[in-house]
């Protein structure tokens, strides 16, 4: 549903242009807590915040290091990490309701972004991904090209973004592509956690400038910026400033140095505005105070106040708490905050999430994974040649092992096996990095609601499809002819479906343990481990009857990839073959006797047995890593609430004040000074 967007001033209505689906949001006593299970105290980042933003004006949350800037944008777009506890309102459009999952853009401090492709590519893929299937190319194409003009992105349209190995495009247009990601869709309410920091002046003002634009164009804008110039604060409309999570002042950003003049605490007329705020409200240093003191002295003596003179750093902050609290601004905020909460019940639209049909969400994921596959030196380029190196090695090693069939050909047989199961197979780990930046940049499109698990999981593995399938079919070839290992097609074909589906199954194990750890070094150690028991269980260097029962034999054994995979191979390298005995005079030795005495193989089913359940476990593990995600997303809601009901009766049982509870996180809640009490779920 369309709505008019009203009109008014101050902090009234919109200045801008467009008329559409406009956002009001309003959080009101808005507090986190850190809860602490051991000896240390339990932590509050939010006091109790209370605030509003409105379309058509661009918010800028400002404070000192720490000081809860982060955590607020946070707690407004619903995505707290799960060790806080968050209480009071955030009512968007007259409307009690979580943001998460698609409901508002947020541009993140970090830039989550594919290195492999260009500027234009990253935006034509999004809009694919999110506009509507029944959007014409042309159409789809006008609106990248519009977005890529209004964030000044013409010039490296075409330039790679880069990563570790490639240099790509600065750290500026990064940060502004990631706000042309957000605004492609024309979002109404668009949140950005620093979208200035580690920025030269020019660069930051460009993108105030923009985010202003995107304000004046009807959206609702909020945005925490750490230290902005007098030129980027002369943009900002309204102000939240905060100190160790309070509200120092809260109003328009041009009154902001009348309220500090009042408070007793002038700006110098020469000096930033924000550096001034910055100072006053950062209590940590009381070198702040002796700061303030030299520069008014070098300024403007004659308005050194006595609250200058004569408070510390910790009593000057508190003051100006105090002063907002009782002043007019904080009494305009409070009534703007009641017009607001009982004058717009509109309808939102969920303009976060996607409008596109799942199956062009998946084509588009599966073109767009397969060029950043292509185009990776470092983790595909490299994995393809050291592929072939390694298979032309093992070929070199074991040349011509086929054509004998003395004793040592039989052994040589044996360990060409191992090397191709075990080296081969564990080549694959080299791409882990790659999977956990794609997990990474579907997390973090998936908090956008731009498309399903199931997609991202079944476009991950048709995408790695055609990779899999050469690697494992030219390694093999040159294994097979290097070494003349036998000379039908069925037997050629079975060694490269094997060798696919172990190396897919190291994949999908991959990118499960990708979901379930946190950073790529911890996924690399947990991953090794991970094959490491799964080569230790496969019956290579140990008979599996002979394996100690519990764990190794039962049931790692049955779920070890590796396990069938030497089967397989083994039969497919030994059975039918007639070697020469260890002694001479000797009957022939043959194949299959030496799988069932030596290797401990069963003869029972065929080779192409142990293929299915190479690929079935492949195919299990995906599966897995898709419950694993659905979990993680709906299982958190429950774990919350678990959570917070053991952390309000840790709190209840250490007698310490301040907690009661109307809802959890999403809908947690605390409040001011009675106590304790459960949390209504
Ligand atoms: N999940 C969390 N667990 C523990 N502490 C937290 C958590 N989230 C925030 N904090 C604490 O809350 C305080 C405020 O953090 P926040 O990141 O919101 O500050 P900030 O103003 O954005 O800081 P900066 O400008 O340095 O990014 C910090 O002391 C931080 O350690």
């Amino acid at each position: 549903m369309e709505i008019e967007m009203e009109g008014g001033d101050g902090g009234g209505g919109s200045g801008g242009r467009d008329v559409g689906v406009v956002a009001y949001l309003v959080w009101e006593d808005l507090t986190v807590v850190v809860p602490s299970f051991g000896s240390g105290a339990t932590r509050r980042v939010l006091h109790g915040l209370s605030g509003y933003a409105e379309p058509g004006r661009f918010m800028a949350v400002m404070g000192p290091s720490g000081s809860g800037k982060s955590t607020l944008l946070d707690s407004l777009a619903g995505r707290l990490s799960r060790n806080v506890i968050l209480s009071g309102n955030v009512v968007l459009n007259g409307k009690r309701r979580s943001l998460d999952h698609g409901g508002v853009a947020y541009v993140t401090q970090e830039d989550v972004l594919l290195g492999t492709l260009t500027v234009k590519e990253t935006l034509t893929y999004a809009a694919q991904l999110r506009l509507p299937t029944t959007m014409t190319k042309q159409k789809v194409n006008s609106i990248v090209e519009e977005t890529i003009t209004e964030m000044g992105l013409e010039h490296c349209a075409d330039q790679l973004i880069g990563n570790w190995h490639l240099r790509g495009i600065s750290s500026g247009e990064k940060k502004r592509l990631s706000i042309a990601l957000e605004i492609l869709t024309q979002p109404h309410l668009l949140l950005l956690d620093e979208p200035t920091s580690g920025l030269d002046n020019a660069s930051a003002f460009f993108i105030t400038q923009t985010l202003k634009n995107a304000a004046f164009n009807g959206r609702t804008v909020i945005s925490s910026i750490h230290q902005p110039s007098s030129e980027v604060f002369a943009l900002l409309d309204d102000l939240l400033l905060l100190s160790n999570g309070e509200t120092v002042y809260f109003g328009e950003a041009k009154m902001a140095l009348q309220f500090f003049a009042e408070a007793g605490f002038p700006c110098p007329s020469r000096r930033n505005p924000s550096d001034h705020f910055l100072h006053c409200t950062n209590s940590s240093f009381d070198t702040v105070r002796s700061t303030l003191i030299r520069s008014h002295r070098m300024h403007e003596p004659e308005q050194l106040s006595d609250s200058l003179m004569n408070l510390g750093a910790e009593e000057i902050k508190a003051t100006l708490i105090e002063k907002y609290n009782c002043s007019k601004y904080a009494t305009k905020t409070r009534s703007r905050i009641r017009e607001i909460s009982n004058t717009h019940e509109l309808v939102t639209e969920r303009k976060g999430g996607s409008k596109a049909r799942r199956w062009v969400q998946l084509l588009t994921l599966v073109r767009r994974s397969f060029v950043n596959m292509s185009r990776d030196w470092g983790y595909y380029r490299i994995r393809v040649l050291a592929y072939i190196l390694l298979a032309l090695s093992v070929g070199t090693v074991f040349y011509d092992i086929g054509t004998t069939t003395s004793f040592t050909a039989l052994l040589a047989r044996v360990n060409c096996g191992g090397y191709v199961m075990g080296f081969l197979t564990l080549l694959s780990i080299g791409g882990f990095p790659s999977f956990i930046e794609e997990v990474k940049v579907f997390s973090h499109e998936r908090t956008q609601g731009h498309y399903g698990n199931a997609v991202f999981v079944l476009s991950n593995f048709l995408s790695s499809f055609p990779f899999l399938v050469g690697i494992s079919v030219s390694s093999i070839t040159i294994i097979f002819y290097m070494g003349e290992i036998g000379s039908d097609f069925s037997h050629y074909a079975y060694l490269c479906l094997v060798l696919f589906g172990c190396i897919a199954a190291v994949e999908s194990s991959m990118m499960l343990v990708a979901s379930l750890v946190p950073n790529y070094k911890m996924g690399i150690l947990v991953g090794c481990g991970f094959i490491g028991v799964m080569m230790l269980a496969s019956g290579y260097y140990r008979k599996q009857d002979d394996m100690p029962k519990p764990f190794l034999r039962y049931p790692i054994s049955y779920i070890s990839f590796m396990a069938w995979t030497f089967k397989g191979l083994y039969k497919s390298l030994l059975m039918g073959l007639e070697f020469d005995p260890l002694i001479p005079g000797d009957p022939k030795l043959k194949g299959e006797f030496f799988l069932r005495t030596m290797l401990g193989i069963s003869l029972s089913h065929s080779k192409w047995w142990d293929l299915a359940a190479v690929l079935a476990i492949a195919i299990s593990y995906r599966l897995l890593f898709l419950a694993v995600l659905k979990l993680k997303e709906q299982g958190s809601p429950l774990l919350l609430t678990l959570y917070t009901k053991k952390i309000l009766q840790l709190l209840r049982n250490r007698q310490k004040p301040c907690l009661s509870s109307e809802r959890h996180h999403p809908p947690y809640s605390l409040s001011s000074q009675e106590g304790f009490s459960s949390p209504i779920v």
